[in-house]
């Protein structure tokens, strides 16, 4: 007999152009005395403040996620402003303190806007107890205030939804080879957002009108959903993703200045590649929105990348990727040349 589904999916989306003004009226429709803003290090800080402003009625802290700890205080509602970090640490406070969630996105740089998981690894550290679920009762995005966000994030937003056609033929995979579950309606929403940023990618690529984050936003929203009703990150996280992952953690949190949209690029076309797939097509997308095409362009040594793709398989071993059981340094190496990465 088939088990019982749920998943679950955010109840409101309010986004255009000055949406941030809603919030008072987005708080209110919840019975919240005490609000957590979980925002930023610098520059999302304006925008927690001016939230915090608005919600002046209410009792609220403003703190950085990278202050927050689990002995934190009860608050009945919690607020994520900012990239994709202050929101993965709300959506574990929301879990641990079972406070409902909000995430107001300052930039368009990664699905996590709308999923209900939790992907940056310091969030993983604060919630040591199983596999958190949060999805946000709402989310506002204010495509002014994302318009403004350095372009560099509104890039690594096309990145991330590059990485799509390389996740979904990841998981088509693992359901061939190992049985894995799939859900066909879930695959295809994350694939519709990667064709539509492909279509539109000559048009929006420069990120000069309210329309062009309109697209991205939807797109990365899709996206959240479809990991929703997934059940995880499977539709949207892949190998590819297992490579930005991997150098992420070889890179430590102090000196990592790498975008995870612009890693996950690089890793869906060496991936695709691996895959037989036209990786070529995913690397002149990536230009033409001018996304990193090689590693030096941002930083990235070509020895931090060879043990990045022969240890990303060990991340996440329950996740089957074309990957398998790991490539070898030289297996490793020819991919970066072929791709032209190194
Ligand atoms: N849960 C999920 O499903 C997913 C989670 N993620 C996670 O999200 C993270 C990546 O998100 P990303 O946004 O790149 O990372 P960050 O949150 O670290 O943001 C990157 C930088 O952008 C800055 N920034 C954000 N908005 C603005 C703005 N409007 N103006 C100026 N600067 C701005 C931030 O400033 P400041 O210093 O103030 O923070 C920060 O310096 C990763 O940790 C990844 O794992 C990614 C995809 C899915
Ligand atoms: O970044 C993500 C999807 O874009 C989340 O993926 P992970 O589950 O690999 O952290
Ligand atoms: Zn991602």
């Amino acid at each position: 007999m088939k088990q019982l589904e749920s998943f679950e999916i955010p109840r409101t989306v309010i986004f255009g152009p000055g949406a941030i003004s809603k919030t008072p009226q987005v708080v209110a429709k919840h019975k919240a005395e005490r609000i957590l803003i979980i925002t930023g290090k610098s520059a999302t800080a304006n925008y927690a403040n001016e939230v915090a402003r608005l919600l002046s009625g209410y009792s609220v802290d403003v703190v950085r996620y990278d202050e927050i700890d689990t002995s934190y205080s009860k608050y009945d509602l919690v607020l994520g402003v900012g990239g994709g970090r202050p929101i993965d640490v709300a959506k574990v406070y929301s879990y641990l303190h079972r406070a409902p969630l909000i995430v107001i996105p300052t930039s368009a740089s990664h699905d996590g806007i709308a999923s209900p998981y939790v992907s940056y690894a310091l969030s993983q550290k604060m919630a040591s107890h199983g596999k958190i679920v949060a999805s946000p009762i709402a989310i506002i995005a204010d495509t002014t205030v994302i318009l403004n966000a350095p372009s560099r994030l509104l890039k690594a937003g096309v990145g991330d939804l590059l990485g799509k056609i390389v996740a979904v033929r990841d998981w088509q995979l693992a359901h061939r080879l190992k049985g894995e579950e799939y859900s066909e309606y879930a695959a295809h929403l994350a694939l519709t957002s990667y064709r539509i940023v492909v279509s539109n990618a000559f048009r929006i690529k420069n990120f000069t009108k309210e329309e062009d984050v309109r697209v991205l936003v939807k797109a990365l929203i899709g996206c959240g959903v479809a990991m929703g009703i997934a059940g995880s990150s499977r539709p949207c996280s892949g190998s590819e993703h297992l490579f930005a992952h991997a150098v992420e953690l070889l890179l430590g949190e102090k000196n990592n200045e790498a975008v995870h949209g612009e890693l996950v690029a690089l890793g869906a076309v060496i991936m695709a590649y691996l895959h037989g797939m036209n990786w070529r097509r995913i690397k002149r997308v990536a230009k033409e929105v001018g996304l990193p095409t090689t590693l030096k362009q941002i930083g990235i040594d070509t020895d931090v990348a060879i043990e990045a793709l022969t240890t990303a398989h060990t991340l996440r071993p329950d996740r089957y990727t074309i990957l398998g059981s790991g490539l070898g340094k030289e297996a490793a190496r020819r991919a970066l040349e072929t791709t032209e990465l190194i």
